[in-house]
């Protein structure tokens, strides 16, 4: 016999499973169709085209469960680094990529012109050689014992897009990434040392553009007192009980020095040598093309020791000084220039990095403004001069002198020597005092090169035809009519004017 109970149960119908698929909707819309679809397909009961259509309309519908299904995997068992184009660490990875050729394994590549790193010929096959970097996609490598994934995309920097790669492990601890990113450090510094990293501006990043051989000190011209006393000076402040001496009197670690003097006298060439004497790198921007948001950020994103170069500083019509009661701190020339309270801020600003050195360098300094460059800011100035006979004798030597590393011991080489240094003494005795720069001398002797005597010969008459060019330069007109030497004069004028007006 039948209990009530019994006669009331449900027959076995498909209705609980369908209300808990129209369930399974609610958390996972469409999961009901997917469910009915795979039943379909696997009854059988569907003609060879209605199975691929259905096939194609089932990946549609769990398309975004698999997004959600990898996102979930990589998050939960899976460990990132991020690295941003504008990184230094970027190069770091690219490098150690392309050594090992896997550049070729990404099946998207971007190229570029290669960079001169000083290590190749630039010339022969190397002239533009071309370099493959990944783009836009993944491929997976190995690494010591470790799979890592590398991939690259765009990530938004503002309003702007910026490149950006990553590199994933499996687990969930970043370890191997991270000792595998150091691997890249510990070479690309290795394969850089005794180079100079150059780093410009642009716009308010740090881009690498050339790494170079770091200049011996030997090959800067410059009155040796003048050179020992900065070297001693650099070299004091990057010593680490300097730099605890600054951080236990609260003191910000900061210097700055101004190179000032005429053109082509070494003032960047000095930087360089300074930078490569020291072991530094070189962060180069130009103040006429920043304004003052982008100097902050750039300042704010350098590294703890280096030397920021900021060349022909006068370049910015901020830098000039304006007379007594000129409100030049305040008044922007426009929104795209930079200030100066933008400069003054970037230089001594909280945000202002410890440690670095800051060069300044100018031809014109009487144009600066006194803020810019009093004691605190700027420390040391160094005067560059055009060539007197002991810095001819200097120029003539580092021409024809064979390089310290290259000088054997042997009786011809010490007699050729000796000689080239009686020449030197003859070649600046012919030079007038005070009227050339190095540049300019190096320019007359670099083609005579192989031939010390033939320069001896052609100096005298050089000079004078240089000298006489140079001369009619300054007396013609300019574009507003007035000579280059009326306008000293005129300036030389204004300086007094604003000196009686000082004083009253
Ligand atoms: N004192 C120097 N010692 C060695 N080389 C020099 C010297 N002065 C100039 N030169 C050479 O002349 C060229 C220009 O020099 P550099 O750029 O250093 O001069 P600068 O004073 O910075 O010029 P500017 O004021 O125009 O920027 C370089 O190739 C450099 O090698």
């Amino acid at each position: 016999m039948m209990t009530p109970s019994s006669n009331t149960s449900h027959p076995p119908t498909q209705e609980a499973p369908l209300q808990q698929l129209s369930l399974l909707d609610i958390f996972f819309p469409g999961a009901s169709l997917a469910s009915s679809t795979i039943q379909q397909i696997l009854a059988g009961d569907l003609g060879s085209y209605a199975h691929l259509m259905y096939l194609f309309g089932l990946l549609g519908l769990l398309s975004p469960y698999i997004y959600k299904l990898k996102a979930f995997l990589e998050g939960s068992f899976t460990s990132t680094v991020y690295v941003q184009s504008t990184d230094e660490t970027y190069n770091m990875v690219l490098e150690w990529i392309s050594s090992r050729g896997l550049d070729g394994a990404a099946r998207s590549s971007i190229v570029r012109v290669k960079k001169q790193n000083g290590r190749e010929d630039p010339i022969g096959k190397a002239k533009k050689a071309l370099s493959f970097s990944p783009w836009h996609g993944s491929f997976i490598f190995r690494h010591r014992n470790s799979f890592l994934s590398y991939r690259t995309s765009l990530a938004d920097v503002g309003f702007r897009k910026e490149e950006e790669l990553s590199i994933t492990c499996l687990g969930r601890s970043p370890k191997t990434v991270k000792d595998f990113l150091n691997e890249c450090k510990d070479e690309y510094l290795r394969l850089n040392r005794n180079k100079t990293t150059v780093f410009r501006n642009r716009r308010d990043c740090w881009e690498r553009v050339a790494v170079v051989e770091a200049r011996p000190l030997s090959t800067v011209i410059l009155a040796d007192t003048q050179k020992q006393s900065l070297i001693k000076d650099v070299g004091e402040f990057f010593d680490k009980r300097t730099r605890r001496w600054y951080s236990t009197r609260s003191v910000p670690y900061r210097k700055g020095i101004l190179f000032y003097g005429p053109p082509g006298t070494g003032k960047t060439s000095l930087s360089l040598s300074v930078a490569g004497r020291f072991g530094l790198d070189i962060y180069t921007a130009s103040v006429s093309t920043v304004n003052d948001q982008m100097l902050h950020d750039l300042f704010t994103k350098l590294p703890p020791q280096c030397i920021v170069l900021l060349e022909d500083i006068d370049a910015a019509t901020a830098t000039h000084c304006r007379g007594a009661g000129s409100a030049n701190a305040s008044k922007p020339a426009d929104k795209e220039s930079v200030t100066l309270s933008g400069l003054l801020n970037a230089f001594d600003g909280v945000a202002s990095q410890e440690g670095r050195l800051l060069i300044m360098t100018t031809n014109h300094i009487r144009k600066l403004d006194d803020a810019l460059i009093r004691p605190g800011r700027i420390d040391r100035k160094v005067e560059f001069q055009l060539v007197d006979r002991d810095l001819a004798t200097q120029v003539y030597r580092l021409v024809f002198e064979e390089p310290a590393d290259v000088v054997s011991t042997g009786k011809s080489q010490a007699k050729d020597q000796l000689r080239v240094e009686q020449l030197s003494i003859e070649f600046a005795a012919k030079i007038p005092d005070h009227e050339f720069s190095p540049a300019e001398v190096l320019s007359f002797l670099i083609p005579y090169r192989d031939s010390p005597s033939c320069a001896l010969e052609n100096v005298e008459e050089w000079a004078a035809h240089t000298l006489k060019e140079k001369r009619s330069k300054e007396a013609g007109p300019c574009e507003d009519g007035m000579s280059n030497r009326d306008r000293t004069s005129a300036n030389h004028g204004k300086y007094l004017l604003s000196f009686l007006k000082f004083w009253g």
